[in-house]
């Protein structure tokens, strides 16, 4: 029997997808939610009758993307809310590392195989590639029970996943320049032998043959001396799309510059998925194509690497992962590549995990290759990813050297426009807990806006909670200082810096004013897992203060708020920034510590104080220092003036005027106004 349910599933996907967009959107997805009805009818060739009554069906999920309502569609289920369910619906399934293994309903092939994520309870069927929420799931298995039947139309599933009428411009102009790009490049072995060389030395790939590169469908794209990688659908081998991959030197230094089509945030190749046997056992993940042929050239091992590098692990690949009993996590030979190594570990489930340590003997796999190192050797020594709850110093030694011989990189990421907060609080790091304040109307938002921003073009994942104004003029907002331009009056310009802007690793919470600060944690722990997410930032702590009846008292309450968070940044190892106003402005005296609001609690939790100062300091109007208050890391304190750019809406730090004022922070600070003289000297 055929039943028109697949379009529903279809265009389900498609919309709870949206959904998920309401917790953190990236703010196109909206406009392309409103373009997705039309095309689904166009598409379908099923009456509208029953995709209008499907749409009203699960319209719900639709409407919600649209009006920032969160709280079905946040963490919809708990996997023992699914175990329950599969049970009851006498549905077997095999209890795998990141999901459920259950029969596809949308498939007759002999191996079907339908993915529930543990997490998030969206599925995957790998065989026709349909993908949807854990609602859209119970629809599909109550609508076979209903019909009595077993399975769903593949013939009509497969008419619409063939169907590209209803892709959107965007997808059109990607798949045009797709296949152009693909088509003028050349394998290696066409190239003429000179040539091939070249290419392979700027890229230091000289040690993997031609018809390796073959084997993974890696090409040149000979005019720009760029490797091509594809992404080939899994089902049927089509082109998906593709990645350029560009090198630049520097001095003594290399720059790869990478291009995806389509843009990263919807670049979901594993590469190497193509070349990888059904009942592979073992893979090594890399986070750099090369590196996966530099693996699978030294040991014939299966091999992947990641889309977007050490910046995430997309949940919809966990399901490719799910067929290997081990896996061995070697992204790179930096602190944030091991960081990542343990983050992603976690995600595919850290019993089957082994990771490799950066090290000077233990560099890129591309590099060890060169180098004539053994990879079967390092990647025999991998770390497993599980600790048990005790360890001995033996286990910690390598962890601590690595921390001693990388000091520079445990200290973080640095900011680009301030330089001298670089200097005060050396950068900003992973798991700790910022706290900002600054008088009412005194610009926290927009400063912390810019500092955010800062980070985030840096591949700083980060995600957005703003209660008090609307994403809309907070994107406007950052667009701007991202473009330092002042742009209504360049519109011209527009769609060149939101290309740009969109391709931030950037997500809004879709809250607005006063909100559940258990809701707001649940957001912030799916974003983690879903979008690897380094840096969350609260404006304000006060939008969650009218929401909890368990205090009484206020200052208890925000108390055990900036718990929350604090512990929340801990397990996670997410840097969180909460903006808090402060209890009290007096005129006559700057903000200090002890001016936030609540009791000591807040500041004692937090890592890093920041506090912006507009009074009595300031020697012109939008000038505002920057104080830092307190520093955990290394304990230096002190201040810097900064400049606000009513234009760009941005804060500088004027490198020749600042005055770096760094204090002992046992004392009580001196502060004196901005001069031209040169940066004081630290105390410390
Ligand atoms: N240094 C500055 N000088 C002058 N105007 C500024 C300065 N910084 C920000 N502004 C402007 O002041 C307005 C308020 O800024 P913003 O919302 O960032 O302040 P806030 O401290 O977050 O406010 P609130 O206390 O209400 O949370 C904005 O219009 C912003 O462009």
């Amino acid at each position: 029997m055929l039943l028109p349910l697949k379009p529903l599933v279809h265009n389900v996907a498609e919309i709870s997808k949206l959904a998920w967009g309401t917790c953190f959107a990236p703010i196109c997805v909206p406009r392309r939610a409103y373009k997705l009805l039309p095309c689904l009818r166009r598409k379908s060739g099923i009456q509208y009758g029953t995709i209008d009554n499907m749409v009203k069906a699960h319209s719900r999920n639709f409407k919600k993307g649209l009006l920032s309502t969160l709280d079905t569609s946040l963490s919809p289920v708990t996997v023992t809310e699914i175990r329950q369910y599969l049970r009851a619906n006498n549905i077997s399934f095999h209890d795998g590392y990141s999901c459920l293994h259950v029969p596809s309903p949308f498939t007759v092939a002999e191996d079907n195989c339908l993915f529930i994520d543990k997490t998030t309870g969206r599925f995957l069927c790998k065989d026709t590639l349909l993908e949807g929420s854990w609602e859209d799931y119970q629809d599909s298995v109550g609508m076979l029970q209903k019909e009595g039947c077993q399975y769903l139309s593949p013939d009509y599933m497969a008419g619409l996943l063939g169907d590209s009428d209803g892709e959107s411009a965007e997808e059109q102009t990607d798949e045009i320049e797709v296949r152009r790009i693909w088509d003028r490049a050349v394998w290696f072995s066409d190239l003429d032998e000179e040539d091939a060389r070249l290419v392979k030395t700027m890229f230091s790939i000289s040690k993997i043959p031609n018809l390796t590169l073959k084997k993974f469908g890696v090409k040149c794209y000979f005019p720009t001396k760029n490797l091509v990688f594809p992404w080939y659908n899994p089902r049927d081998c089509a082109m998906k799309g593709l990645k350029l991959l560009s090198v630049e030197y520097q001095d003594q230094s290399v720059r790869y510059d990478e291009a995806t089509y389509p843009r990263p945030a919807r670049y979901n190749n594993l590469f190497g998925l193509s070349v990888m046997g059904k009942k592979e056992t073992e893979v090594v993940i890399t986070s750099r194509e090369v590196d996966c042929l530099a693996v699978h050239q030294a040991t014939g091992m299966t091999t992947v690497s990641l889309p977007r590098g050490v910046t995430c692990l997309p949940p919809v690949l966990l399901p490719y992962l799910e067929q290997f009993k081990r896996i061995t996590l070697w992204l790179g030979d930096d602190l944030h590549s091991w960081d990542a190594s343990k983050q992603f570990a976690r995600k595919l489930s850290v019993k089957r995990c082994s990771l490799i340590r950066p090290g000077d003997k233990q560099p890129t796999p591309l590099q060890a290759l060169n180098e004539g190192l053994s990879l079967t050797k390092l990647l025999k020594a991998a770390l497993p990813a599980s600790h048990k709850s005790i360890i001995s110093f033996r286990q910690l030694r390598e962890e601590v050297f690595g921390q001693l011989e990388n000091v520079d990189q445990i200290s973080g990421v640095k900011w680009a426009r301030f330089p001298e907060l670089n200097k005060l609080l050396k950068g900003h790091r992973k798991g700790e807990l910022t706290v900002f304040t600054g008088p009412t109307g005194s610009g926290k938002t927009t400063f912390i806006s810019e500092y955010a921003l800062d980070l985030c073009t840096q591949g700083v994942s980060t995600l957005w909670g703003s209660f008090e104004i609307n994403n809309i003029r907070l994107a406007k907002m950052m667009l701007t200082q991202f473009a330092v331009l002042r742009l209504e009056e360049q519109l011209e310009k527009y769609d060149e810096w939101a290309d740009k802007f969109e391709n931030l690793p950037l997500y809004f919470m879709t809250f607005h004013g006063q909100q559940n600060i258990k809701l707001v944690l649940d957001t912030m722990q799916h974003a983690v897992y879903m979008y690897d997410i380094n840096h969350v930032i609260i404006d304000n702590l006060q939008f969650m203060m009218g929401q909890e009846n368990l205090f009484t008292d206020k200052f208890a309450l925000q108390d055990y708020m900036v718990g929350a968070f604090r512990k929340f940044s801990t397990d996670n190892n997410c840097h969180v920034t909460l903006v808090i106003h402060p209890r009290k402005e007096d005129d006559d005296k700057e903000l200090q510590t002890s001016s936030i609001f609540g009791s000591a609690k807040a500041s004692q939790e937090a890592d890093n104080v920041l506090i912006l100062q507009d009074r009595k300091l300031a020697s012109g109007p939008g000038k505002r220092h920057l104080q830092l208050a307190k520093n955990r890391f290394d304990g230096d304190v002190g201040m810097f003036a900064m400049e606000f750019n009513k234009s760009t809406l941005t804060f500088s730090t004027n490198k020749n005027k600042t005055k770096l004022k760094k204090v002992n922070k046992d004392n009580e600070m001196q502060i004196d106004p901005p001069s031209d003289e040169a940066p004081a000297k630290g105390k410390k």
